[in-house]
């Protein structure tokens, strides 16, 4: 599937880093780079600009190398990339751990997942069919 996109960064744009990646790996599109220090969140640019058809959305995911050695993460994971936005494209990293981070320009911080979704039209009703699960959650099933 083709996808418009504007780049106004100065890195190449997001690629899937092998055949079969899920993700396509956003840069960072800085002129400084970002020292984030712990517990810091900062609204990282990516210079893109994009218009995914309808039916269509984008989620921000972390990488997981970035999380495991550095704390580095989405806060709001899956951010959501609506098919109507033509803003910039921006990623919202936090650093859990207890070092500063540097964030540089073209840095790899996060990848972004197209995926379908629907849309739903609600049917207001007063019961709900039951099931075997019913109303359990939250730990019902057991440990393991
Ligand atoms: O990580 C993200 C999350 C969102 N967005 C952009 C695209 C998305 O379509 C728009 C709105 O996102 P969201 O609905 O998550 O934010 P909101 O706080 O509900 O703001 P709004 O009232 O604008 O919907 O912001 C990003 O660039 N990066
Ligand atoms: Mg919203």
């Amino acid at each position: 599937m083709k996808v418009n996109v504007i780049n106004k960064s100065n890195n190449e744009l997001p690629a899937y880093q092998t055949e079969s990646s899920a993700g396509l790996d956003l840069r960072a599109n800085l002129e400084e780079p970002i020292n984030l220090k712990p517990m810091q969140r900062v609204l990282v640019p990516t210079g893109l600009f994009m218009e995914l058809p309808k039916g269509y959305e984008a989620q921000i995911r972390p990488r997981s190398g970035l999380a495991y050695k550095h704390g580095i993460t989405v806060l709001n994971s899956p951010g959501t990339i609506d098919a109507d936005y033509r803003g910039e494209l921006k990623v919202l990293l936090v650093n859990l751990s207890d070092e500063s981070f540097l964030i540089e320009n073209g840095e790899r911080i996060a990848q972004m997942v197209i995926a379908k979704h629907e849309q739903i039209d609600w049917n207001l009703v007063e019961t709900l069919e039951d099931s075997e699960r019913s109303a359990g959650g939250f730990g019902s099933t057991g440990k393991s």
